[in-house]
């Protein structure tokens, strides 16, 4: 039995840097002196009150409400959570939070963001499953979806908190939708007055967000997608409990329109960072 948090958390320690969606760990922080990496004052942990990543203080640090995921200098929490006006954000540098509904380069301190790398699919299992399925973070499992019809899905193996960013969502780069492979598996990408699709309907050529379904109803909902840098990113708005389904909105066929879509769907709940899908092509 995979412990809840621990798989979790020591994956956290073995990355070495505070990944940003879309940018990987920035140049900036890079090129930091030595003698400021080892000032080592904030960390990332879990915070089980609320089920959600935080940055604390080091001393505040308790052992009963938090997990430590890991260190943070202190000009790795400098860099984090400029607030930018809405009409200067930019989508290669800027992601909004919803908690706060403002934009932060390159995202916001109090609700951060931790991005899980794909799993690396060694040569030799290539024979034994189709790679976007070897893709997979050893958190979760590939099964059968528990909504009716709905074909695969993934389920987390172990509990995922609110901050957690998955991708980007890999496929092929199309320009019309009668292009798409098959329905349901291309997002939508608006840079400007540049305009693109990602289609991951061939499971050879995408990666494991592919399997992801959409809720039926804004309760079931856990993830929303976002848009950075031209890709596509899935992120945790409300904790994942052990075998509960990852569900992504990604449109209007699959439930009520409460994200704006491409053809102007009605926005209940609007995503401010130009994350839009197509209602029947979705994601
Ligand atoms: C991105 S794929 C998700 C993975 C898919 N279930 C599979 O087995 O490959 C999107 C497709 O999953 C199915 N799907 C996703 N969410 C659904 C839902 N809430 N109800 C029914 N089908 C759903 C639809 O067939 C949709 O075209």
């Amino acid at each position: 039995m995979i412990n809840r948090f621990s798989l979790i958390s020591s994956l956290a320690l073995q990355m070495n840097g505070m990944e940003i969606p879309g940018l990987g760990y920035p140049e900036v922080l890079i090129k930091l002196k030595e003698e400021e990496k080892q000032k080592k004052s904030y960390k990332l942990v879990l915070d089980f009150r609320d089920g959600a990543l935080s940055i604390i203080e080091t001393n505040r640090l308790c052992e009963e409400v938090h997990r430590e995921f890991r260190d943070l200098s202190e000009a790795e929490v400098d860099y984090l959570g400029t607030e930018i006006n809405d009409h200067a954000y930019d989508e290669n540098l800027d992601i909004h939070c919803e908690k706060c509904n403002k934009f932060y380069r390159p995202f916001c301190r109090l609700h951060p963001l931790f991005k899980i790398p794909d799993r690396e699919p060694r040569k030799e299992e290539l024979s034994t499953k189709v790679y976007s399925q070897l893709t997979l973070p050893i958190l979760f499992r590939i099964e059968e979806s528990k909504i009716p019809n709905a074909g695969l899905g993934v389920i987390a193996s172990v509990f995922i908190p609110i901050g957690m960013v998955f991708g980007p969502y890999k496929g092929i780069k199309v320009y019309k939708k009668d292009e798409f492979k098959k329905d349901g598996y291309a997002w939508l990408i608006k840079n400007g007055d540049k305009k693109f699709y990602i289609d991951g309907s061939d499971p050879k050529r995408s990666n494991w967000l592919r399997y992801i379904n959409s809720p039926r109803h804004e309760d079931e909902q856990n993830m929303i997608a976002f848009q950075t840098n031209s890709r596509i990113y899935y992120r945790v708005i409300k904790p994942i409990r052990i075998d509960q389904e990852l569900l992504v909105w990604y449109g209007s066929s699959y439930g009520g329109e409460f994200v704006e879509s491409e053809d102007g769907g009605k926005s209940k709940k609007p995503v401010k960072n130009p994350f839009i899908c197509t209602p029947r092509n979705g994601p």
